[in-house]
């Protein structure tokens, strides 16, 4: 969706990088610190638009810290974060959102007491007129492969059921880029397919992605280019048989088990 906001201070900086302007997402030096903990120390990372970029490392690496500075949930201790060429490092979440970047956390939040079609009904709130709400509704809930549940309260629908739900909530504000904190944990092996499929799907619609994961095999199913995070900072970057064939990758996750 990306709207324009005046607010936002332009910059040149992912121009100086000479990297193009593929680039939808960029970090420069971002560091954010907890106390005397340094959970993210002067990382710098970009995303290609239309690209499904995969994070992962072991426990305690840093990846939901980073997410959250991406979605303006932390404050950064230090650095700047750059979407489509403006700086975003000191906006509020909401103007993220209003800028084209969506997220969808861990923990599902959709609405337990309201019906799949009143939890789609929030953000199609921010987007489109009454008059169109009928037709989108019906548009996403076929996409997300539960029209024959658009009058089930969510309590009541599965696990993965309520992950699509959200994910596809969150593509109703139509963003160019979307972060997702582990969306496949707990689920089975037949919705985890599901969701691969899903976002391969929308990926090919264009939108960029951020997904951190666990389940490697499901990273090999989605991912474009793969970034291991280790101890706050970036360890390598490649594609998942380049970070898979990699020994010291295998290092750091023994490490954690050892
Ligand atoms: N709000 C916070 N206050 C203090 N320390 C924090 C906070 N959030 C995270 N940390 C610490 O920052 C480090 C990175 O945590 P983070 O949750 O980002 O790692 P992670 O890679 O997402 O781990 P996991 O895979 O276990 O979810 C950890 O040492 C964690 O204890």
């Amino acid at each position: 969706m990306a709207t324009s906001d005046p607010t936002i201070k332009t910059t040149q900086a992912v121009d100086e990088t000479g990297e193009g302007s593929s680039r939808i997402l960029q970090t420069r030096g971002l560091t954010k610190r907890f106390g005397g903990l340094t959970a993210i120390d002067d990382v710098d990372f970009a995303v290609d638009a239309g690209e499904l970029r995969c994070l992962i490392g072991p426990n305690g690496a840093g990846k939901s810290t980073f997410l959250k500075l991406l979605t303006g949930r932390h404050d950064p201790s230090a650095g700047a974060i750059y979407y489509n060429g403006a700086e975003l490092t000191d906006l509020p979440p909401y103007k993220r959102i209003d800028r084209g970047i969506s997220i969808k956390f861990q923990v599902p939040s959709v609405y337990p007491d309201l019906t799949v079609e009143e939890n789609l009904r929030i953000p199609l709130q921010r987007v489109a007129s009454k008059a169109e709400f009928e037709e989108r509704t019906i548009e996403t809930l076929e996409q997300f492969d539960l029209l024959e549940e658009i009058d089930t309260t969510a309590a009541n629908l599965s696990h993965g059921q309520q992950q699509r739900l959200e994910i596809g909530m969150a593509m109703t504000l139509e963003p160019d880029l979307m972060l997702l904190d582990e969306p496949v944990a707990g689920l089975s092996v037949e919705e985890t397919e599901e969701i691969a499929e899903l976002l391969v799907e929308l990926n090919d619609e264009d939108v960029a992605f951020i997904v951190i994961e666990h389940d490697i095999d499901f990273v090999a199913s989605i991912a474009d280019r793969v970034t291991v995070l280790h101890q706050g900072d970036i360890f390598t970057e490649g594609t998942i048989e380049d970070v898979r064939s990699d020994p010291e990758v295998k290092k750091i996750y023994l490490g954690e088990d050892h």
